[in-house]
């Protein structure tokens, strides 16, 4: 490794400086992709420490200076201040990814002043898969951006490098996986034993270069269902492998006979039920009876898709009150995480008849809704501290890789497209194989075809081969 310009630095030094601060730290932590890792550098300490920022940021700048670039780039978040300092040191004008394209004004996924062809240098703290440098390059390339080589403090050897030089991506990197365990070793900051734990999960968890994250083995429902704690979840699972079916009917009727008859129909080819019992308009206890008794005969769980958003003590009384007693019947409900934490807690203080799980709206289907980014991962550590009473999500995509949490994705039809009123549809295929979410929610693409139990049928089996694609996928691969 070389020493910096700056004689006062080398990584050495450095290495040393940030396991003292705390950023190396050795335990379980499951990464980005979602594999497990017994290291992991939480970078983000170090804007507690500016000397460290400086000095990171002066080590990035020598490694890169002689290379032609009119505009840096930080990966949000962590590398945008070592970014900034760079930038303000060497006078770079720098962009900014936005995570998330802004609804509102000019939309714009990149800030600052750019022109086409511009080429502009990523700079990220650490670099495993490569995926987030590539999110961001790739986010600069729809702008017209020209992004040749990224710099990074630390390179995990895990076959990033690899991955962004097949996109045509330079990566440079001040210190490796490898120099991390030799320093630390020699200083005595780590046992011989960590030292070889580390190494050998290195050797068996690099990533290919035709591959964007290595995935996590898939399960099968019989699998998943062992694994489950929640007896609702395991009821699920059990039901989804001996139906062989991962659909859910969105049984969104407003006559009751109407719905009862539907449901009769379309069981045999069911897991779930999902309702909106206040769109009932002749609602009553005996509908409540006969659903119960469908569920019973068809063997499917019901979902009340009633969406509690509000404070602990209200929804207390909104899931066992009121006209429809949901926590009499329900077996599963869903809950929005605005109002925080209390929501849930409310929700799990009521007692109910049947044990009901909670799922978190994590994302939604509709158009320029608001559950993204910080917001979804924000929900997605809600469940996983939750996990007595919160069984998954209602998202478009998958979320977490514990396999105790289902995913449960609205918005589904045999092909893409949307309603008039912002709704967007994607098929099972697209939802389970590729974007390994559990269960697909469909309404209209049942209640409203010419022959309702045979379109369940055909989303029964579309949903279950796209399954079975996802599970021959992961063997192959
Ligand atoms: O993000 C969400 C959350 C819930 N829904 C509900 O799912 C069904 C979808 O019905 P379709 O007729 O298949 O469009 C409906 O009950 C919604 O309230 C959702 O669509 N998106």
């Amino acid at each position: 490794m070389a020493a910096s310009m700056n004689s006062q630095i080398t990584t050495e030094s450095l290495i040393i400086r940030l396991h003292d601060v705390n950023v190396v730290k050795f335990g379980d932590f499951t990464l980005k992709s979602g594999i497990q890792s017994p290291i992991y550098f939480d970078l983000r300490v170090m804007i507690s420490y500016p000397e460290i920022m400086v000095d990171v940021a002066t080590l990035l700048w020598n490694k890169v200076k002689s290379s032609s670039f009119k505009t840096i780039c930080g990966v949000p978040y962590t590398a945008l201040p070592i970014a900034t300092l760079m930038s303000t040191a060497h006078q770079i004008p720098m962009l900014i990814r936005r995570k998330e394209a802004k609804s509102y004004g000019t939309k714009k996924l990149i800030e600052g002043i750019y022109e086409d062809g511009d080429v502009c240098l990523v700079v990220e703290d650490v670099v495993s898969s490569g995926s987030s440098i590539l999110e961001t390059a790739q986010a600069l390339q729809s702008s017209g951006i020209i992004v040749k080589e990224a710099v990074v403090l630390l390179n995990r050897e895990q076959g990033g490098c690899e991955k962004l030089a097949s996109e045509g991506i330079k990566l440079h990197s001040i210190f490796t996986m490898g120099d991390v365990l030799r320093v630390l070793r020699e200083a005595g900051k780590m046992s011989p034993e960590m030292v070889e734990r580390v190494s050998d999960y290195i050797l068996k968890n690099t990533f290919q270069p035709n591959q964007l994250a290595p995935k996590p083995k898939v399960l099968g429902y019989r699998e998943r269902a062992k694994l489950c704690s929640n007896p609702i979840t395991q009821r699920l699972f059990e039901i989804m492998e001996k139906k062989r079916t991962n659909l859910a009917l969105s049984a969104d009727l407003t006559d009751s006979k109407q719905l009862l008859q539907l449901i009769d129909k379309t069981g045999p080819y069911i897991c779930i039920v999902k309702t909106h019992i206040d769109i009932l308009e002749d609602f009553s206890e005996d509908f409540i009876e006969k659903l119960s008794q469908l569920a019973s005969k068809h063997e499917f769980l019901i979902f009340e898709d009633r969406k509690f958003a509000d404070i602990g003590n209200t929804v207390v009384h909104q899931f066992s009150g009121g006209v429809y007693h949901i926590s009499n019947w329900a077996h599963i409900i869903n809950a929005h995480t605005v109002p925080g934490a209390g929501v849930i807690q409310g929700l799990k203080m009521v007692k109910t008849q049947n044990g009901c799980g909670c799922l978190l709206i994590a994302e939604m289907s509709s158009a320029g809704n608001l559950a993204t980014g910080d917001y979804t991962q924000a929900t997605v550590k809600m469940a996983e501290e939750n996990k007595d009473f919160v069984i998954g999500f209602i998202s478009v995509s998958n979320l977490s890789p514990d396999p105790e949490l289902v995913h449960m994705t609205p918005g589904v039809q045999l092909e893409c497209g949307r309603d008039d009123l912002g709704q967007q549809y994607l098929t099972p295929s697209e939802v389970i194989t590729r974007r390994g979410s559990d269960v697909i929610i469909v309404g209209r693409g049942i209640y409203q075809a010419p022959d309702p139990a045979e379109a369940a049928r055909q989303f029964q089996v579309a949903g279950y081969d796209a399954f079975v694609a996802r599970l021959t996928e992961a063997v192959i691969s």
